[in-house]
């Protein structure tokens, strides 16, 4: 039985056109279940695929597996995201971008929308990934270390942070908590939160948001702003307001395949009933002229990040080429060389979680390799490797130890599954240390 939409809910929709009649109807049907998968690694095929035609290397699957029961899902081979929001995918190939573009992606938990546009920039460039939320941004960062790629930095900060950050990035994706209406559908707990009120507070948030990191964004640059819910305040509004009070310019992208445009023609909109959605709401404004200021760094800055002189030791572990190690106390990072400097100022001025890739740690009797530099396909080299049969896989994703059926030589070796890393084990001899990381473990019994 569907928990009822509150009232005050379902006489907006009612009475509002734009989102068509059978929105309600739609919102107590199954959601459609689609992933978006990771073309660097090994390209898994799921049950009943078929394209998601606004995204590339996305599919609509005709049942919802059991995703932590796929131990490619652990490598980051793919990530099952709303098929709705990969909209974010068109709009970025729509927009004109320099070369190299700095991108933020401010309320990135748990990285749907970064791992996309990972994925996008494909290695040029720069991602920040930020999340307010101490342990959402925790999940950002093992999400973001699974997609594998060094041209990434993960924060966590409050958008306020992000003033200190003058004229840094060339996009911003504002991806708002929101009073979730799109949610209706899949978690009907949603419904109960819903309020007219909550509607208000939402956007007024919203506001505060962008008006907090709108300096941070370069003249000419875009700030892409979306919401999983329908109604105008927290949308078109806010759009509205943007343009008055931040002299952001509206840029229009006409609504593609079965999405609609907002109201006003502001802004594209995936309404269930019309797209294959749970509901989603995407608006792209630019900046227009202003005086640019430039970040410069403090005096102090980055102390205690040393530059690696003699990176020999680390040639067996990583291709060094275009990048820059350094140490962290005895952690070893790898950054591009290109971003250095963004990388600096960003240290000086944000909360980093996770700098490009962490290589390891530099211990007395050798590098003790990081599960990170694993999951990153530009720089792991060939190490030993073993490859597991799905069950002892997902035993090794649990934690466990178990008896190899294959020999490796004594020390850190990978571990694969259909040829996908999945992360190291110390091999000694008859028995072996699992290294796969405490926090990313499977917790359901995997027999
Ligand atoms: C819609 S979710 C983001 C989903 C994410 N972009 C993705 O695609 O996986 C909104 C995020 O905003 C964060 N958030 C909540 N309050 C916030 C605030 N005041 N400022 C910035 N972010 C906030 C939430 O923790 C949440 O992770």
């Amino acid at each position: 039985m569907n928990q009822p939409f509150p009232p005050d809910f379902v006489s907006y929709v009612e009475q509002d056109a734009h989102l068509g009649t059978n929105l309600l109807e739609a919102l107590n049907t199954t959601s459609p279940v689609s992933i978006r998968k990771n073309p660097v690694k090994h390209i898994p095929v799921l049950q009943g695929e078929v394209p998601v035609q606004w995204c590339e290397n996305a599919f609509f699957l005709d049942e919802r597996p059991v995703f932590t029961l796929n131990p490619l899902f652990h490598a980051g081979t793919f990530y099952p995201q709303e098929a709705g929001s990969m909209l974010l995918d068109y709009v970025f190939r729509t927009i004109e971008l320099p070369q190299q573009p700095v991108v933020l992606d401010l309320c990135a938990a748990p990285g749907g929308k970064s791992t996309l546009i990972a994925s996008f920039l494909n290695g040029n460039g720069l991602l920040v990934a930020n999340e307010v939320i101490n342990q959402r941004a925790k999940v950002l960062k093992e999400n973001i270390s699974k997609w594998g790629y060094a041209n990434t930095i993960v924060t966590n900060n409050d958008p306020s942070d992000f003033t200190r950050v003058t004229a840094l990035f060339d996009v911003i994706v504002v991806d708002a908590p929101c009073s979730g209406e799109g949610m209706f559908r899949k978690d009907e707990q949603a419904r109960g939160e819903w309020s007219p009120e909550n509607v208000n507070l939402c956007a007024g948030r919203q506001k505060r948001i962008v008006a907090d990191v709108w300096d941070s964004l370069r003249e000419g640059g875009y700030l892409i702003y979306s919401t999983c819910t329908f109604n105008p305040h927290e949308n078109e509004e806010n759009i509205r307001w943007m343009e008055e009070n931040l002299g952001a310019e509206y840029v229009h992208i006409p609504a593609p395949f079965d999405f609609v445009q907002g109201r006003n023609e502001t802004g594209i909109y995936g309404i269930p009933g019309r797209t294959q959605t749970e509901g989603f709401f995407i608006a792209v404004l630019r900046k227009t002229g202003e005086r640019e200021k430039t970040v410069t760094l403090s005096k102090n800055a980055n102390k205690g990040l040393i530059k690696l002189k003699d990176t020999s030791f680390l040639k067996s572990w990583l291709r060094m080429e275009q990048t820059q190690c350094f140490a962290w106390n005895e952690t070893i990072l790898a950054i591009p060389a290109e971003w250095e400097h963004e990388y600096r100022i960003i240290q000086d001025n944000l909360h980093i979680i996770k700098w490009g890739i962490v290589v390891g740690e530099n211990a007395r009797k050798g590098l003790i390799p990081d599960h990170d530099l694993l999951m990153c396909h530009t720089l792991r080299v060939n190490y030993p490797e073993i490859e597991l049969e799905e069950q002892h896989a997902l035993h090794y994703l649990h934690g466990d130890t178990f008896q190899l059926t294959e020999t490796a030589p004594n020390g850190f070796v990978q571990v694969k599954f259909q040829n996908e890393p999945l992360g190291w084990i110390k091999n000694i001899g008859n028995r072996f240390n699992n290294l796969y990381p405490k926090e990313y473990r499977i917790r359901m019994r995997v027999d």
